[in-house]
C-alpha cells in the first residue's frame, strides 16, 4: 500500500492507495474521523458494486450507517440534489462529529464533499474514490462544488477530507470510454509538472495497460504526489494551485457548451490541446510541444478540439473562477512539465481561444 500524507493549512490527512482497501474503510474512518454515524453517498452504478463492502466495514467499525444514492451523471451536481442530501443527513440524525463517506467518481465526491462542508457548517468527510479521475485528482485537495445554470462548479467550498481510500481494483469495473476520459487529468499532470510521467503515457497509453494494477497504482501515487505538493503550498488557490487548472478554463467551457454530455476528462483534454496550440502560435512553447500533447491525447482516444466556435466557448469560459474583473488568468504551457500563469484582458483571452481552435 502507498500512503501519501497531504498537509494543507486547514488539515493533514493520508491518501491510501492499494488494491483491496474497501473492507478497510471503516477501520480507517474510525482511526481518522471518529463519530458514530456514517452517511455513505454513492450512485446507481457504484452502489450495487461496492456499497455492501463499505457499509459492512463501517458497521464493523461501530458506525450506524445509512446510504444516499444519486443518479450517475454530472447533472446531479446541483443545488436541489445538495438539499436532498443535506435533508437526508438531518433525517439520519448525523451530528457534527459524524461522517459523510463519498463512494464514487468525482461527481459523487464533489457533491458529498460540499454536503459535508455545509452540513451543520461542517461535519467529517472520507473520500472513497472509484474512478481513475477521482483517485488521481478530485478526492484530494478539498475542492468541493455543485454546478449552477451559469456554469461549472460555481458554488462550493474548500473542505479537506479526513482520509482518502483509493482501492485500485475498483477500476476494473469501469467502462472503457469512462476509463479513457479519466486519462485526460493524468495527461494534465504530465504536461503540468512531470516530463517522465508524460513520456511514459506517450510510450504506452494508460488505456492499453489498464489491467496492470502495479502501473496504475504507481501512476495514481505520482499524480497524488504532484497534487499534494501544490495544495500543501496553496490550499485556497491564491496562486500556484491555479496550475492544477491547466486545460480547465476552456475545458469547462467545452463541457458546459456540450451540456455535460462530454466527460470532464475529455473536455479538459480538448481544452489543454486548444491552449497548447494557442501557446505555440504565440511562441510561448515550441510547436513540437503542442504536437506531442495532441498525439498523447489522441492516443488515449480523447478529443483534441471541439466544434464549438470561439464566441460560444468565450461566453461559457467567462464564468471561470480565475477571472478577476476584466482579466482572465490562464495556465500557459511552456514545455512538457512546465506551465505558468499569465493574466490576459478578456478580449485577448477570446483571441487566444480562436488561435487554439
Ligand atoms: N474536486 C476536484 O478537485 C475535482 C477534480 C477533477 C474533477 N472534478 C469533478 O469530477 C467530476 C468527474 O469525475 P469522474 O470522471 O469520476 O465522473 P463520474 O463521477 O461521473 O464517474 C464517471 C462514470 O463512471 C462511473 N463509475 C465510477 N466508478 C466506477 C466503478 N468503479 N465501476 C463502474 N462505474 C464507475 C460513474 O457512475 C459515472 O457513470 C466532474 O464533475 C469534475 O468537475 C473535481
Ligand atoms: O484541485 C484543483 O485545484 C483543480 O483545479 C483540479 C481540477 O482538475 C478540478 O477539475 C477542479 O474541480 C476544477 O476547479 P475549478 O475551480 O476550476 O472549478
Ligand atoms: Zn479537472
Amino acid at each position: 500500500m502507498q500512503t501519501i500524507e497531504v498537509a494543507t493549512s486547514s488539515r493533514t490527512y493520508n491518501v491510501h492507495i492499494a488494491s483491496g482497501l474497501l473492507p478497510r474503510v471503516g477501520e480507517i474512518a474510525r482511526s481518522t474521523a471518529g463519530g458514530s454515524r456514517a452517511m455513505v453517498v454513492s450512485n446507481t452504478d457504484v452502489a450495487p458494486l461496492y456499497s455492501a463492502a463499505v457499509l459492512e466495514s463501517l458497521s464493523a467499525a461501530g458506525y450506524k450507517t445509512d446510504i444516499h444514492v444519486v443518479e450517475s451523471n454530472e447533472t446531479v451536481k446541483n443545488m436541489s440534489e445538495l438539499a436532498l442530501l443535506l435533508e437526508h443527513c438531518a433525517e439520519a440524525e448525523l451530528t457534527r462529529d459524524d461522517l459523510v463517506v463519498a463512494l464514487g467518481g468525482g461527481v459523487v465526491g464533489d457533491l458529498a464533499g460540499f454536503a459535508a462542508a455545509t452540513y451543520m457548517r461542517g461535519c467529517k468527510l472520507v473520500q472513497v474514490p472509484t474512478s481513475l479521475l477521482a483517485m488521481v485528482d478530485s478526492s484530494v485537495g478539498g475542492k468541493t462544488a455543485v454546478d449552477l445554470a451559469h456554469g461549472k462548479n460555481l458554488a462550493g467550498a474548500f473542505f479537506q477530507p479526513r482520509a482518502v481510500v483509493a482501492s485500485v481494483e475498483a477500476l476494473d469495473t469501469i467502462a472503457p470510454d469512462l476509463f479513457a476520459d479519466s486519462c485526460g487529468e493524468v495527461i494534465k499532470y504530465g504536461v503540468m509538472s512531470d516530463p517522465g510521467l508524460f513520456v511514459s503515457l506517450e510510450k504506452t497509453p494508460l488505456t492499453e495497460s489498464r489491467d496492470d494494477h502495479e502501473r496504475l497504482e504507481g501512476v495514481i501515487a505520482r499524480c497524488v504526489e504532484i497534487k499534494r505538493d501544490v495544495v500543501s503550498n496553496d490550499e485556497c488557490e491564491r496562486g500556484l494551485r491555479q496550475t492544477l487548472n491547466l486545460g480547465h478554463t476552456i475545458g469547462h467551457a467545452v463541457e458546459s457548451a456540450n451540456e455535460y454530455r462530454l466527460g470532464h476528462g475529455s473536455s479538459v483534454a480538448a481544452g489543454m490541446c486548444i491552449m497548447a496550440r494557442a501557446c505555440a502560435k504565440r511562441g510561448w512553447c515550441d510547436r513540437d510541444v503542442a504536437h506531442r500533447i495532441e498525439a498523447a491525447v489522441a492516443a488515449h482516444g480523447l478529443p483534441t478540439s471541439t466544434d464549438f466556435d470561439a464566441d460560444t466557448l468565450f461566453r461559457h469560459a467567462k464564468a471561470d473562477k480565475k477571472r478577476h474583473g476584466d482579466t482572465m488568468n490562464i495556465v500557459a504551457i511552456e514545455a512538457i512539465g512546465s506551465v505558468s500563469i499569465k493574466t490576459l484582458p478578456l478580449d485577448e483571452f477570446r483571441t487566444l481561444i480562436e488561435q487554439g481552435l
